[in-house]
C-alpha cells in the first residue's frame, strides 16, 4: 500500500524556512507540517514552498501547524529549528536558555500526542537541547538524532580539500564533541582512500602536508564566517538537516557526524555529542568510536564537559526530569 513520508518543522526562520524548501526540491516528504510562533511567519513560508509546486520535481501536500505541535504527531520525522539566531551572534551558547524554553513548550505536547518517529534536533546549543528532548520526555534516545557536528564535518572536509586538491566527498574526516567553539577535529582518524592523513603525508609531504591546527580552526569557525555577512547560516545546515531526514526515510544505514547520547563511549555518558553515527528509519543505529590522538580525547573530554556546563545552568533540569511512574 502507498505510504506518505510526513516530515514536520518547527521553526519557520533561516533555517527552517530552508529545511522546508531544502525537502520540497529534492522530493523527500511527501507532506510537510510547518510550526512556528509567528503565525504571519508561517503563513507566508507556506504561500511562498506552496507556490514553487508547478517548479519542483513532486506534489507535495504542505500544511500550516501554527503553534498547534500536535498535528505533527503523525509525522516520520520532526526537524526542530526553533530559536533565535540573533543571540547567538557571538556564540551559540547565547541562545541556551531562549531554545531550551522553547523546546520545553513543544516536545511533551509532541510526544504525548503519539508521535513515534525521529527527531533532528537543530536547535543551537544542539547538544543540550537534544540532550533536554530526551530528559523531559523519555524518548527512545536512538529517535532523537541532532544535526551537531553534521555541518562542521563537510566543513572540515571542504578545508582538507582545498589543501590536498581531493573532493570534499573522497576525505572521511569528523569534527567531534560539542556543536560550538569546543568541538575539534579527529584528525588521527582521517583518511583518504583508507590512507591517513599521516601515512598519506609521509609518502607525498608535497601535497599532503598541512598545518592541521590552522584547518581545524577554519572548520570551527566557518560558521561565524557565514553569519558575519548574513546573520544567520542557512543553506548548507538545512541540506545537512534534509540529508539526515532522507537517510532515515530510506533506511539508508549511513554514516553521518551526529549529535546522539552518549553511553559510555570514551567513558562519557549522559549527554549528546557528535560522533559518526549510522542512521537509517529506527534513528541511530551504532555509533562509531575512532582512535583518537591522547590530544583529541582531553579536547572530547573538555567539550564533553562544556555541554555539562551548560546544562548545570538550567535550574528547571532536574525538576522537570521525565518520569516514567
Ligand atoms: N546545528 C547547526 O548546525 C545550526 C546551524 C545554523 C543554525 N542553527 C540553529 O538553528 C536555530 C534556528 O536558526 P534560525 O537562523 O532559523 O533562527 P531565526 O531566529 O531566524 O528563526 C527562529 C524561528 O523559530 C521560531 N520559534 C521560536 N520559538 C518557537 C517555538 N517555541 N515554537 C515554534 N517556533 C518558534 C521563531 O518565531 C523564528 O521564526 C537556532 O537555534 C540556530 O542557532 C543550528
Amino acid at each position: 500500500m502507498y505510504q506518505t513520508r510526513k516530515i514536520g518543522v518547527v521553526g519557520q526562520g533561516h533555517v527552517g524556512a530552508h529545511v522546508a524548501n531544502s525537502l520540497l526540491m529534492q522530493g523527500i516528504a511527501d507532506e510537510l507540517y510547518l510550526c512556528d510562533i509567528n503565525e504571519a511567519k508561517v503563513t507566508s513560508e507556506v504561500q511562498d514552498l506552496r507556490d514553487s509546486l508547478s517548479f519542483v520535481p513532486y506534489n507535495t501536500k504542505i500544511v500550516n501547524c501554527y503553534d498547534h505541535y500536535e498535528e505533527l504527531a503523525c509525522c516520520d520525522v520532526i526537524v526542530n529549528a526553533a530559536g533565535k539566531v540573533a543571540l547567538a551572534a557571538g556564540n551559540r551558547d547565547g541562545e541556551l536558555f531562549f531554545t531550551t524554553d522553547a523546546a520545553r513548550s513543544f516536545a511533551k505536547r509532541i510526544v504525548d500526542a503519539g508521535f513515534d518517529g525521529i527527531f533532528v534536533s537543530i536547535s543551537n546549543p544542539c547538544d543540550v537541547v537534544c540532550t533536554e528532548l530526551w530528559h523531559l520526555t523519555g524518548y527512545d534516545p536512538k529517535k532523537i538524532i541532532g544535526s551537531g557536528c553534521g555541518l562542521d564535518s563537510a566543513r572540515l572536509r571542504t578545508e582538507i580539500s582545498k589543501k590536498v586538491g581531493v573532493s570534499p566527498k573522497s576525505v572521511d574526516a569528523y569534527m567531534i564533541g560539542e556543536h560550538g567553539f569546543s568541538q575539534l577535529a579527529a584528525f588521527k582518524a582521517a583518511t583518504i582512500a583508507g590512507k591517513s592523513l599521516n601515512e598519506l603525508q609521509a609518502e607525498n609531504p608535497d601535497k599532503y602536508a598541512f598545518d592541521h591546527m590552522e584547518v581545524e580552526e577554519l572548520a570551527r569557525k566557518g560558521g561565524y564566517v557565514t553569519y558575519q555577512g548574513k546573520q544567520c547560516t542557512e543553506y548548507a545546515v538545512a541540506n545537512s538537516a534534509a540529508r539526515v531526514c532522507a537517510a532515515v526515510l530510506h533506511n539508508e544505514h549511513a554514516v553521518l557526524s551526529a549529535s546522539t547520547l552518549m553511553t559510555g563511549q570514551y567513558g562519557e555518558e549522559g549527554i549528546f555529542t557528535s560522533l559518526p553515527c549510522v542512521i537509517g528509519a529506527e534513528g541511530v543505529e551504532e555509533v562509531y568510536t575512532l582512535d583518537l590522538s591522547e590530544h583529541e580525547l582531553e579536547g572530547l573530554h573538555k567539550s564533553c564537559q562544556h555541554i555539562r556546563d551548560n546544562i548545570a545552568q538550567l535550574d528547571w533540569w532536574d525538576a522537570e526530569a521525565y518520569d516514567a511512574k
